[in-house]
């Protein structure tokens, strides 16, 4: 049995369409579903959560973007662990989880590829705590350049209009001049299991990523997998505009240049720590939040998904 759970909102109304869509197929095919469509993440997050508790064998199929996938997933994660399947029909505007686990964006093929699929995958997510929150993420955790570059995102109404243009994958992109001239360069402590600590005094961009993709399919690290059990830290120290400017365009290029880059550092570990000693902006799966200066812990943990 499967029941959808949809955010019509996602991709700014395409979730809605998607899901038209799907219904259609679904009548055609003569399968027996059930679905509800949420009214925000609260409400997405108690619905799941209820349910998943009363049908625990169903098979819950998310219709959305990163962030509502986030939002699922730590709805099944906190406050203790559920053992449900998790499916997925991208629907937002980046859809970077999507394109690392090779989900078509056709709302029919994707819903095609799931019903094939026969037995669940059991793929990474990322857990972090800080003093004051937890969560799981499916893609990655950033702090300072990239944060900003989301929190300015999703505040103006270009996300909106791009996507109403079929663009919004480049909603991100578009916010890059802005989002360098708000971030102030920071300094950062990465802790990693038994190595000494390492200090950054210039850190600019720091994204903790368990696959390849960020920022609407931008490669920052494409030999991450979401399946090897691994987390992968990437800092960008900003010392120079110029030298900062060049990572940037290697890494829109194929060819995964920018990692030899100076100003680029990277550990793929299964768990570590940063320190921070200003507040700073954090992006989980494209949702933001600020960050008190202090530790934030990072570790791998896993999810059952069927797509
Ligand atoms: N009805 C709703 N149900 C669930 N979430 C909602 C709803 N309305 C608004 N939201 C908000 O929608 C956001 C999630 O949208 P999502 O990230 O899935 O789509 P997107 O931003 O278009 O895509 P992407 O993250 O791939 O760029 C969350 O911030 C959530 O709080």
């Amino acid at each position: 049995m499967y029941h959808f759970i949809i955010n019509p909102s996602a991709g700014n109304g395409r979730a809605q369409k998607s899901w038209t869509k799907i219904q259609k197929k679904l009548c055609q095919l003569n399968l027996k579903y059930s679905y509800y469509l949420t009214t925000s993440s609260t409400d997405l997050k108690q619905h799941l959560r209820q349910q998943a508790k009363l049908t625990p064998k169903t098979i819950f199929v998310i219709l959305g973007g990163d962030g509502t996938l986030y939002h699922a997933l730590n709805a099944i994660a906190f406050p203790t662990k559920l053992d449900v399947i998790l499916g997925y029909i991208p629907c937002g505007s980046g859809n970077d989880f999507a394109k690392a686990a090779q989900i078509s964006t056709d709302p029919n093929k994707a819903l095609a590829q799931l019903l094939a699929q026969k037995a669940p995958r059991t793929l990474d997510l990322g857990y972090f705590k800080t003093s004051d929150r937890a969560g799981v993420f499916s893609n990655n955790l950033g702090l300072g350049f990239d944060a900003q570059i989301v929190e300015i995102t999703n505040n103006s109404q270009l996300k909106n209009q791009l996507n109403k243009l079929h663009l919004g994958k480049f909603a991100y992109a578009t916010c890059f001049f802005k989002a360098l001239s708000q971030q102030k360069p920071f300094t950062l402590t990465v802790t990693l299991p038994n190595f000494p600590p390492k200090n950054f005094s210039h850190a600019f961009l720091c994204t903790i990523t368990d696959q390849p993709y960020f920022g609407g399919g931008v490669a920052l690290f494409p030999k991450a997998r979401l399946d090897d059990g691994k987390l992968t830290l990437v800092v960008i120290e900003k010392k120079n505009l110029l030298d900062f400017l060049s990572v940037f365009l290697l890494m829109l290029l194929p060819g995964a240049y920018h990692l030899r880059a100076r100003s680029l550092s990277f550990y793929t570990t299964t768990k570590l720590k940063l320190t921070t000693t200003t507040p700073q902006i954090v992006q989980v799966n494209g949702e933001t939040f600020t960050f008190s200066p202090g530790d934030l812990l990072l570790e791998i943990k896993q999810q059952k998904f069927i797509f």
